[in-house]
């Protein structure tokens, strides 16, 4: 039916493009179509004009050209506390070309990863970062997209799910219990227990990787290398480097960053060729050996290494395929220095916190002696039964997450965050070792309380949703590897728990003392004399 002119003006904006009743639904939608734009329109203006009119946060003055770079110093965790005390929760800091915001508070904090997730899921990857992660090809450097998107979610969904966990618990078990019949052959002997830590972790991240294992002679002397490797990379990575603050410059690479972090890279790369080498041809070389009844490419193979290799042929007929070699090489980085450095720091920051706290180390050993038994070794299942030595690890990762700065964001685009402009392409720190450490968050702070944990279990989990709390990260770029990591940290330090009596060596002085790297460690290192605890010595021996 024809729309009379008097009708006219009661029409919405979108009607008068359609002029007969049959276009009922084209009319309707258009007009939804007209109103959404005209809305986005609108509320693009208002936020654009919210931007123009919202300051930029706060900051040091610092000098011309440098900015604040010859004030920062190398403990960054510190001196962003330090610096939050002057000029609030959330600041920024111009160094040499680049911006940086620094944001301290739960509520600030959401803004950026719920409220704003998608925006701040960008990643901007440094020059030794970049170098470490063959062009930031991995899960935790490359920026959102569909590269990321791939990745993470076959890492997710395929890695780390239950099933593939649960497969792959033999391999950790193996490890772990290897490790032990060798730490009772060291029987009241002193003990480096992050060394102790790391070595346990890189056999058990290599085994299942690949479901093989470093040759016997080689085993500690590769894994003390490997490890010495990634502290150097820790390092290079955490520390300022002015390359990446003043770009047009990098090319002298005035501190040797990039340099040294080749040399590393050069070590790890030939490492990890060896590993997909010998996974690949189903054999041993001079650095790995394979499990018994884990020969043969036909087999069924659970680690996690084939569990890649099957993915990548899947991904030759994905729409949007990626470079294999690279994002292969760049995610097996990820998992072996970002899974074994974390993993082992959190094991000597839970030691050495017990210790410390005698009385805590007594709880936690009586939990393992009535959920386990003497005459029993820790199985995975017992796990979740262990809530208190679970709250022990929550209060350690509290007070010391291995990463207390997270992985920093990037805005894609400019936007508001406490009334504040950050400006898209700023570099976004999320302080969360300030606000596990904020007295107006947390009882006594600076207590190693784990009771405060046992109060309501579910109110502090290691989700992120909590944003008081988040030693794991939050939002869509929250640890990829977290259920591995709580599964891997809590089997370890219950098994070295539950099998020795540890003690400091008489004199030494318990310190609590740290230093900044991208995962920030003990400063000294924590040295321990176990003694074995179980009713035989059979069970050392067990496998
Ligand atoms: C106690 C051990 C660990 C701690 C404390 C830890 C902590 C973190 C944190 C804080 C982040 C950054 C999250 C964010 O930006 O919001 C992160 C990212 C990541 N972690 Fe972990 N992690 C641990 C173990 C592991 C393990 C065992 C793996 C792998 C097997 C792993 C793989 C990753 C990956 C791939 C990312 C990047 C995620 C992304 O950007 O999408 N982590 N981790």
């Amino acid at each position: 039916m024809p729309v009379g002119d008097s009708e006219r003006p009661l029409l919405s904006l979108g009607l008068w493009l359609a002029k007969e009743a049959s276009d009922a639904i084209p009319r309707a939608t258009t007009t939804l179509l007209v109103i959404a734009i005209a809305a986005l329109g609108f509320f693009s203006l208002l936020k654009r004009r919210r931007i123009a009119k919202a300051p930029l946060p706060p900051g040091p003055q610092g000098v011309p050209f440098l900015g604040y770079l010859p004030f920062l110093g190398a403990n960054l965790h510190r001196k962003f506390a330090e610096l939050a005390e002057t000029y609030g929760h959330i600041y920024k800091l111009q160094l040499g070309s680049k911006l940086y915001v620094v944001v301290s508070s739960p509520s600030l904090a959401k803004e950026i990863v719920r409220d704003q997730d998608m925006m701040f899921a960008n990643r901007d990857p440094n020059i030794a970062t970049t170098i470490a992660t063959y062009g930031a090809m991995d899960i935790a450097f490359s920026s959102q997209g569909p590269h990321w998107r791939n990745l993470r979610k076959l890492f997710v969904r395929k890695v780390m799910s239950n099933a593939s966990l649960d497969a792959s618990y033999r391999l950790r078990r193996q490890e772990v219990r290897k490790a032990l019949s060798d730490l009772y052959g060291k029987s009241g002997v002193p003990v480096d227990v992050g060394e102790m830590a790391f070595l346990i972790l890189i056999n058990t991240v290599m085994s299942m990787l690949w479901g093989g294992t470093l040759k016997g002679e080689k085993r500690d002397a590769v894994g003390a290398e490997f490890r010495k490797m990634i502290a150097k990379q820790s390092v290079l990575l955490g520390s300022p480097n002015v390359s990446d603050f003043f770009p047009a410059f990098a090319w002298l690479d005035l501190q040797g960053v990039e340099r040294e972090m080749k040399r590393v890279h050069e070590w790890l790369d030939d490492f990890l060729q060896s590993l997909i080498d010998c996974a690949v041809g189903g054999g041993t070389n001079e650095l790995f050996e394979q499990k018994e009844g884990e020969s043969g490419r036909d087999e069924q193979k659970t680690d996690f290494l084939h569990i890649f290799l099957d993915i990548e042929m899947d991904l030759e007929d994905n729409q949007s395929p990626i470079d294999k070699n690279g994002a292969l090489k760049a995610i097996l980085t990820d998992i072996v220095v970002g899974g074994t450095d974390t993993t082992s720091t959190m094991v000597e920051w839970v030691m050495t916190e017990l210790l410390h706290n005698r009385n805590v180390m007594n709880k936690v050993v009586h939990e393992l002696a009535e959920v386990v038994g003497e005459d029993k070794m820790i199985e995975e299942h017992h796990l979740p039964k262990l809530k208190y030595l679970n709250a022990a690890i929550k209060e350690a990762l509290r007070l010391h997450p291995a990463l207390p700065l997270l992985v920093p964001r990037m805005p894609d685009a400019s936007c508001v965050v406490g009334g504040y402009t950050i400006p898209k392409g700023s570099n976004v720190f999320l302080n969360v070792g300030s606000i596990h450490r904020d007295p107006a968050i947390w009882d006594k702070p600076s207590e190693f309380r784990p009771e405060r944990f046992l109060e309501d279990p579910d109110k502090y989990d290691l989700s992120g949703n909590d944003f008081r709390y988040m030693p794991f990260g939050s939002g869509r770029r929250i640890c990829a590897g977290l259920p591995l990591a709580e599964r891997m940290l809590t089997f370890i330090l219950a098994s070295l728990l539950h099998s020795f009596v540890w003690e400091s060596p008489h004199g030494a002085e318990l310190e609590l003392s740290d230093k900044f790297g991208i995962v920030v460690k003990k400063m000294n290192p924590l040295i321990a004399i176990p003694r074995p605890r179980l009713s035989t010595p059979e069970l050392y021996m067990s496998t």
